[in-house]
């Protein structure tokens, strides 16, 4: 048995910005994919901001240069075409929160940023195709560390974690994740309608978005990869990684439920600022 507890507002950290300037509220980067696949790293960036980043940055290939530009406005935007260049790029210690995943592909580029994202020990979300790339790994978890968070759907999870993946249908999910979060070293954030978020040191919170709660309309691409930018933008306000997760996935679902059927992965992140002001008391908002 975990302990875990269920999430309700009161349990958020507070997210109102302190009042001193953009870089007090943390620099995340995400890193997109080559051409024609940058809208998942666009969509995780956009989450990143409106969750408050001060800044935010894409890390893209030299052929996604246009595409991005095109698309991006308040986001930044750095030319980052493998490993060695996002190493070198990381010298400057005030970028503070790394996403890698949505877009990114998993060829040999992907495999390199991903090491490189790693090796550097800032705070960094691995998703989507950078789950895919370390479940490939002869020893996926050996290079992690404490500030890393994971954030796999059913399908990642079980490619990472396959033997845990198995023994599902006899264990609370919460179970399930807090022995993959002990196994990896690091946050582990098991998504779906019961989200669980299992820090390496055993905290566990549920996100329940069944029954009066439930938001289906979620389940439509591009979602986790807002979840996945929210994550890094709380990581670079300075949130501890299971604080970041848990606050992240409760704020996601509240902006899907406030609005409603019909939501694509692009009203999310303009549905926090509405869903920020609502929060008060134990869980301030933006002031
Ligand atoms: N707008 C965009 O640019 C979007 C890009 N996306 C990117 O597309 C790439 C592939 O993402 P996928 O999520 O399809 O990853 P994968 O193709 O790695 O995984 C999907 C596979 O896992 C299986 N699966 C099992 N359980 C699942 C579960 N609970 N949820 C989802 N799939 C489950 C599915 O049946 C499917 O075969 C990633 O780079 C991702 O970031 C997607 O996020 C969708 C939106
Ligand atoms: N039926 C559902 N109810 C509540 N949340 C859901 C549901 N289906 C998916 N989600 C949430 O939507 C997001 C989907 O993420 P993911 O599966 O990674 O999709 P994508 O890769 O397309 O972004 C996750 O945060 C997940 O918890």
């Amino acid at each position: 048995m975990t302990g875990a507890r269920t999430l309700s507002a009161a349990d958020l950290q507070p997210l109102g910005k302190g009042g001193g300037h953009k870089y007090d509220e943390g620099h995340a980067v995400v890193v997109s994919g080559a051409m024609g696949r940058t809208g998942a790293a666009r969509l995780s960036a956009r989450g990143a901001l409106r969750i408050g980043a001060g800044l935010v940055t894409v890390a893209a290939p030299g052929s996604a240069m246009m595409e991005c530009a095109a698309q991006l406005t308040a986001i930044m935007l750095r030319r980052c075409e493998d490993g060695e260049a996002l190493a070198e790029m990381l010298g400057d210690g005030r970028l503070n929160a790394l996403c890698l995943g949505p877009g990114l592909g998993t060829d040999g580029r992907a495999g390199g940023l991903v090491d490189a994202a790693v090796a550097a020990r800032r705070s960094v979300v691995l998703d989507a195709d950078a789950l895919t790339v370390l479940a490939g790994c002869d020893d996926p978890f050996a290079m992690l560390h404490d500030a890393c968070v994971l954030t796999p759907h059913g399908g990642e999870f079980a490619r990472l974690f396959p033997d845990i993946a198995e023994r599902l249908d006899d264990m609370p999910k919460a179970d399930a994740t807090w022995e993959a979060a002990a196994r990896a070293g690091c946050t582990v954030v098991f998504k779906g309608p019961e989200t669980v978020i299992a820090g390496a040191d055993g905290r566990t919170w549920i996100n329940d978005a069944t029954g009066d709660r439930a938001v289906p309309w979620l389940a439509t691409a591009g979602t986790g990869d807002v979840l996945a930018g929210m994550v890094t933008g709380l990581l670079a306000r300075g949130l501890d990684p299971v604080d970041a997760a848990s606050a992240a996935v409760w704020l996601h679902a509240e902006a899907a439920r406030a609005f409603g059927p019909g939501l694509i992965a692009e009203d999310l992140p303009e549905m926090l600022p509405q869903v920020l002001r609502t929060l008060t008391g134990g869980a301030r908002g933006q002031s």
